[in-house]
């Protein structure tokens, strides 16, 4: 990713670059809390091996052939903090916005700051800190190459049961067993033509619906949606043992880069 042009700096410092890569920005929705990991700083700023999440996040999604702008949306009372964060980083020419009340808002508060010219955008997961980029490319690459909404996963491991939740802790009737074989776990970034992820948020938003995904609110237009290959080391950061799993990859290929 290269970095330049003046004219998009909402808290310091813009990331649009000339050539392919201009055309094609991530936002990085950073701005949960963070409640299933426990008592501590908001998520994307814990660190795994001395460096904070978000920043692995970044450099991961920045390092992709495709990518030519990033946006990190911080946690709200953060951005001063996430800036700072970002230029000891020298990743100065992030832009920084700050979040809202759910992913789904702080996600369209990033839709909302990027420039004219990009016309593809990834939505990338803070607490996603090791997706490869070969990743991360390959989704910018099936919408560059016409999917309107491209996800990246992977197959269910587990056996999954519907069930008839009470939230009371106890036994709960189970009302089904979905086919396994079509089912998919999904990962980001999840990557859009411009216009149809905005169209979605603006009309789920007008509905007053949430989605857990950005790509559940394409699906509700009736735009298709495609999955391509997801990635182990892509999983979500949500509760501690995934914490003791990041930094087993890390350390893998802290391993690997030693040979
Ligand atoms: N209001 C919010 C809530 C979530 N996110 C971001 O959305 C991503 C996925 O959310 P999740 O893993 O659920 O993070 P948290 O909301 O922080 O987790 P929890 O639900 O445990 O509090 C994270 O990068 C998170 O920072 C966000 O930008 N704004
Ligand atoms: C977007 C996502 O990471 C895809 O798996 C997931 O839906 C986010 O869910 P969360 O409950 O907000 O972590």
């Amino acid at each position: 990713m290269s970095i330049e042009s003046p004219d998009l700096a909402p808290s310091g410092g813009t990331a649009i670059s000339e050539g392919p890569g201009a055309r094609t920005a991530v936002i990085i929705p950073a701005a949960g809390k963070g409640v299933r990991l426990g008592p501590g700083a908001p998520k994307a700023l814990r660190v795994l091996s001395g460096t904070p999440m978000l920043i692995h996040a970044v450099r991961a999604t920045a390092r992709a052939r495709a990518v030519g702008l990033v946006v990190v949306v911080a946690p709200a009372g953060g951005t001063t903090e996430v800036r700072a964060l970002l230029d000891e980083n020298e990743l100065s020419g992030v832009v920084v916005v700050p979040g809202g009340e759910t992913r789904q808002e702080s996600v369209r508060l990033g839709l909302d700051v990027l420039p004219p010219s990009v016309d593809t955008v990834l939505v990338h997961d803070a607490a996603r800190p090791l997706v490869p980029a070969e990743t991360v490319d390959a989704v910018a690459d099936a919408v560059r190459n016409g999917a309107p909404a491209v996800v990246p996963a992977l197959p269910v491991t587990d056996t999954v049961k519907e069930v008839e939740p009470h939230g009371e802790g106890g036994p709960e009737p189970v009302t089904g067993t979905p086919d396994r074989s079509r089912l998919r776990a999904v990962q980001t970034p999840q990557g859009f033509a411009r216009k149809v992820l905005v169209e979605a948020h603006a009309r789920v938003a007008l509905q007053g619906e949430g989605a857990t995904d950005d790509a559940g609110m394409v699906e509700r237009l009736g735009v298709d949606v495609v999955v391509v290959p997801g990635h182990e080391e892509a999983f979500k950061v949500t509760r501690p043992l995934d914490l003791v799993l990041a930094e087993a990859v890390l350390a893998r290929r802290r391993a690997r880069d030693a040979y």
